[in-house]
């Protein structure tokens, strides 16, 4: 029986990308992992090892560095839509390019050491320290037509000491959980959010400033929700990002409930009032949801 080659792509996955803007000692930095996949007419190299259709990956990673120094990195959207947008217009045999980037923030550092000669007011201006937080991600699709931009974070860890309940739910036989008046209320968000910005539209979105006001309004809204669930607050979340980015159409978050547990204290003739707790890492419940405007179909996959 014969076999089909069936859906494929190729590039250079994970070129670490640090670009440095130095204008005048004031100095700026991007650290990127761009991740490349092409896919088109690509049939011929799996089947007979003809290579006429293929743009190596190797071109690709170059591409990535040749692309960094030549137009910058204003944000990693812009870039991965340059990028998407060169493979797919410069060569007939692509059809399709998905670049993902990651991106680690770096932040200055400040001193009081006003004698440093690099210092200006009180920071040292080509000097970092990597922000412990999140990372910033973002895939952006090309077509040769229609672009798919798909932003997002992961690893942003926030949690509240009260204005959390959690009571009212079903109890079957094998139900041992107290319910809870006050608890603790911890997540990382994993967010994902997608532009409704496709190419054609006249007005570009400024990423970096659309990036700064979804996490504010995501750590926002976690800190002023009063939650009867974690699943309230995801809503809740999502709610409010679209509520206050009309560049965004769809938001989908993955919050894992990083379960915090009273330890019993009552052996040691002590009283817990709700002061000491455990801090399981596993087993975590995994509350996960899209928000989407009404009559938007939603498409951030599921994963
Ligand atoms: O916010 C919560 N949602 C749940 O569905 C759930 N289930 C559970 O055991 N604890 C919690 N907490």
């Amino acid at each position: 029986m014969p076999m089909v080659l069936g859906q494929n792509q190729y590039g250079k996955a994970e070129n670490r990308i640090v670009r440095v803007r130095r204008d005048g000692t004031r100095h700026e930095v991007k650290d990127l992992n761009v991740s490349v996949a092409l896919s088109g007419d690509l049939a011929d190299t799996h089947l007979t090892g003809g290579n006429a259709a293929v743009l190596p990956t190797d071109t690709t990673k170059n591409t990535v560095y040749a692309f960094a120094q030549e137009h910058g990195i204003t944000s990693a959207e812009d870039f991965a839509v340059l990028l998407a947008r060169h493979f797919v217009d410069s060569q007939p045999t692509i059809h399709r390019a998905r670049i993902r980037v990651e991106e680690y923030g770096w932040n200055r550092i400040t001193t009081a050491d006003s004698r440093n000669r690099f210092i200006g007011a009180d920071e040292v201006r080509h000097s970092f320290v990597r922000d412990g937080g999140e990372v910033r991600t973002t895939e952006v699709g090309y077509d040769g037509e229609r672009f798919q931009i798909i932003s997002g974070l992961t690893g942003l860890v926030v949690m509240n000491t009260t204005a959390s309940e959690f009571w009212g739910y079903i109890k079957d036989r094998y139900t041992t959980l107290k319910e809870a008046y006050d608890r603790i209320l911890a997540t990382e968000v994993n967010a994902r959010w997608r532009f409704s910005w496709s190419g054609d539209e006249l007005a570009p979105v400024n990423f970096e400033r659309s990036y700064a006001q979804v996490k504010r309004h995501l750590l926002e809204s976690f800190a002023e929700t009063y939650s009867y669930s974690l699943q309230q607050t995801l809503f809740a979340m999502g709610n409010r990002v679209l509520n206050n980015r009309p560049e965004i159409d769809e938001i989908r978050l993955s919050l894992p409930n990083k379960h915090h547990f009273l330890v019993d204290l009552e052996p040691f003739g002590q009283k817990n009032d709700n002061e000491v707790y455990f801090a399981a890492d596993r087993p975590y419940g995994l509350i996960e949801g899209t928000v989407h405007r009404e009559g938007v179909e939603p498409v951030i996959p599921v994963d």
